[in-house]
């Protein structure tokens, strides 16, 4: 047990720092043995159920000892997805976990269960980060998250909007070519992360705030924020995972980091509000009415915000890298670029239109790196439901609640091997282990037997609360899907009408479903348009003696964990 035990820690040493002391050390895991001792004596709270195949669990930490580095999340749950199937049910501590990875199970999560499976958990992370505010991304599913994501779709980035910006994306572009033409001259290789980081930054700051933060020609640093928001988004946490054991969480420093981060996103926030409560030329205020507070306004932020700059960046670095890796590949891509934009001189939005190729690159690289390779969503948990419910469904919930408790012994006989008291448990402690919602015409309605996932061959039980991760990662390397399916071959596209919709589950990249990306419009333009600027303007070569390390790391993206260092060459100002 020992060893397992410090194998589990080391998720944590992983990231966090004040692990040093034994002292500690020795209190937490005596702290764990006594839990692990207490919980082996209480049973299994999965009794009865039909789950999904899962690995052997321990008690307490469930699985979470074989899920390795959590910074390879996605890989691990790709081989042992291999193992026990493409539905699999994995104990992470004491959240309840469905891992996803084929097409077939995709359709069942999202054609039969999407309103079940639509809400997003809630972490110690978000609530601490974001002051317990909740952004679209993070939002459970409802109201709430409908009202902010129209506020999106329709009016923050719109199809028209994401089509005006057009100026600022070249303005963004020109600033990069200046970059890349200064390091030319000076024969210094680029990080291409932090050259690509600045762009999407800049592009989505000027987009959805008017101007770049810390005013005009001003740098704005969010592209860095949000990279260690995503960090700590995705960081183990023993509070989120194990009962009891949240002051651990402030012993490894992570409770924080989580503080420093969000005083930092903070005064991002306030910066902006200041500039924009500036009054401009005509002594009008820009952009912000007066009358909202800056509380509502960091409420406001903190919803938008978070989401846009890492996947966009972490794109576009991944395609650099594969065009390096494969020169037959760039050539063909750049004399398609060149020969489209030809001597103007400026990539122009009509220009890509006409870039099939470029195209083909763009789609090729989402399939192999994703950035967000594990779609996280959650059923829907009967507290949260039971606050955003209105009076007359919460007068429903309450009743079938009480019935369900009144007849206790009659569900225990018929239909589970609970006793009574586990039931009664199950009620007032933890209702969602073992009671689902199911949603009918006449609205929400409880029900004993939690959720069914029906595979071709066999029914599982689904508890309530669980948290979904569908893998595209793995889906979209599946070489049954895809053929030589780990290889860069942008061709493959190519008399394919597959597209970014998400309506075909074999590729996903920007999920599916009610959850998925607002802002595919976006971002492929932008991601089409900075590599289409940076194959015209410059030819790209791996500095000489270094190699070009692949190792994927997960934060909120899939970004690369070493950055791409690349040496350009201007192609038009030699
Ligand atoms: C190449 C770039 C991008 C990729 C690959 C990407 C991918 C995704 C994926 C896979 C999801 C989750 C889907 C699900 O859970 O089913 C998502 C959600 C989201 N994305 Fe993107 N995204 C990108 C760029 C952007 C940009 C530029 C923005 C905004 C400026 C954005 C805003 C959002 C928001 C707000 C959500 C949450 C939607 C919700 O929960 O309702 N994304 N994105």
């Amino acid at each position: 047990m020992a060893p397992i035990l410090l194998q589990w820690l080391d998720f944590a040493k992983n990231q966090h720092t004040l692990f040093h002391h034994s002292l500690p050390f020795n209190l937490l895991f005596a702290f764990s043995i006594s839990f692990i001792i207490f919980r082996l004596v209480h049973g299994s709270l999965f009794k009865g159920l039909n789950l999904p195949p899962s690995p052997p669990k321990l008690p307490i930490i469930g699985n979470l000892h074989q899920l390795g580095k959590l910074h390879n999340l996605h890989q691990t749950f790709h081989h042992l997805s291999q193992k026990y199937g493409p539905l699999m049910f994995l104990h992470m501590g004491k959240v309840s976990t469905l891992v996803v990875s084929s097409i077939e199970m995709v359709g069942e999560i999202k054609i039969n269960h999407d309103i079940p499976f639509a809400s997003r958990p809630s972490s110690t992370a978000s609530n601490l980060l974001f002051h317990g505010r909740i952004s679209v991304g993070f939002a459970p599913y409802g109201e709430d998250w409908r009202q902010l994501r129209k506020i999106y779709v329709m009016e923050l980035l719109s199809k028209k909007k994401v089509e005006s910006f057009k100026y600022v994306r070249e303005e963004e572009a020109a600033l990069m070519i200046e970059k890349i033409s200064f390091a030319c001259s000076m024969g210094t290789p680029i990080d291409m992360k932090e050259l690509v980081t600045s762009l999407t930054s800049d592009i989505v700051c000027r987009c959805t705030l008017g101007r770049k933060h810390g005013g005009e020609g001003g740098n704005c640093n969010f592209g860095e924020i949000e990279n260690k928001v995503g960090k700590l988004l995705q960081a183990f946490c023993f509070g989120d995972l194990c009962p009891g054991l949240g002051w651990m969480d402030s012993l490894t420093g992570f409770i924080g980091s989580l503080k420093k981060v969000s005083k930092e996103l903070d005064n991002f926030f306030d910066q902006i509000i200041d500039e924009h409560l500036i009054p401009n030329k005509n002594n009008n205020p820009t952009y912000i009415n007066q009358s909202q507070t800056r509380a509502d306004l960091h409420k406001f932020f903190c919803r938008i915000f978070i989401g846009g700059t890492d996947t966009t960046s972490t794109t576009i670095e991944w395609a650099m890298t594969e065009l390096v890796k494969n020169p037959n590949v760039m050539k063909k891509a750049q004399a398609e670029v060149r020969k489209v934009v030809g001597k103007k001189n400026k990539v122009s939005d009509e220009d890509i239109h006409q870039m099939e190729y470029l195209k083909l690159v763009v789609k090729e690289t989402l399939r192999l790196y994703p950035a967000v390779a594990l779609n996280k969503e959650e059923e829907d948990e009967w507290g949260r439901r039971k606050k955003k419910m209105n009076g007359e469904e919460e007068d429903e919930f309450n009743h079938q609640k009480n019935n369900l408790k009144q007849n206790l012994n009659k569900l225990q006989e018929s239909d589970f091997n609970w006793t009574a008291k586990e039931l009664t448990c199950s009620l007032e402690e933890k209702p969602y282990l073992y009671l689902g919602l199911e949603y009918t015409e006449n609205g929400p309605k409880l029900t004993k037997s939690i959720l069914d996932v029906r595979t071709s061959k066999q029914r599982y039980h689904v508890p309530a609360m669980t948290t979904v991760f569908i893998n595209n990662w793995s889906i979209h390397r599946n070489p049954k899907l895809w053929d030589r399916a780990e290889e860069f071959i942008p061709e493959r596209f190519s008399e394919n009408p597959i597209d970014f919709l998400g309506k075909d589950f074999k590729y996903i990249p920007f999920g599916t479903g009610r959850r998925s990306c607002p802002e595919l419009v976006f971002a492929v333009v932008a991601v089409e348009f900075a590599i289409a600027n940076l194959l015209y303007w410059f030819d790209w070569e791996i500095p000489p003696g270094e190699e070009i390390d692949m190792t994927e790391t997960l934060g909120l993206t899939v970004s690369k964990e070493i950055p791409l260092r690349v040496v350009p060459t201007s192609h038009y100002f030699s």
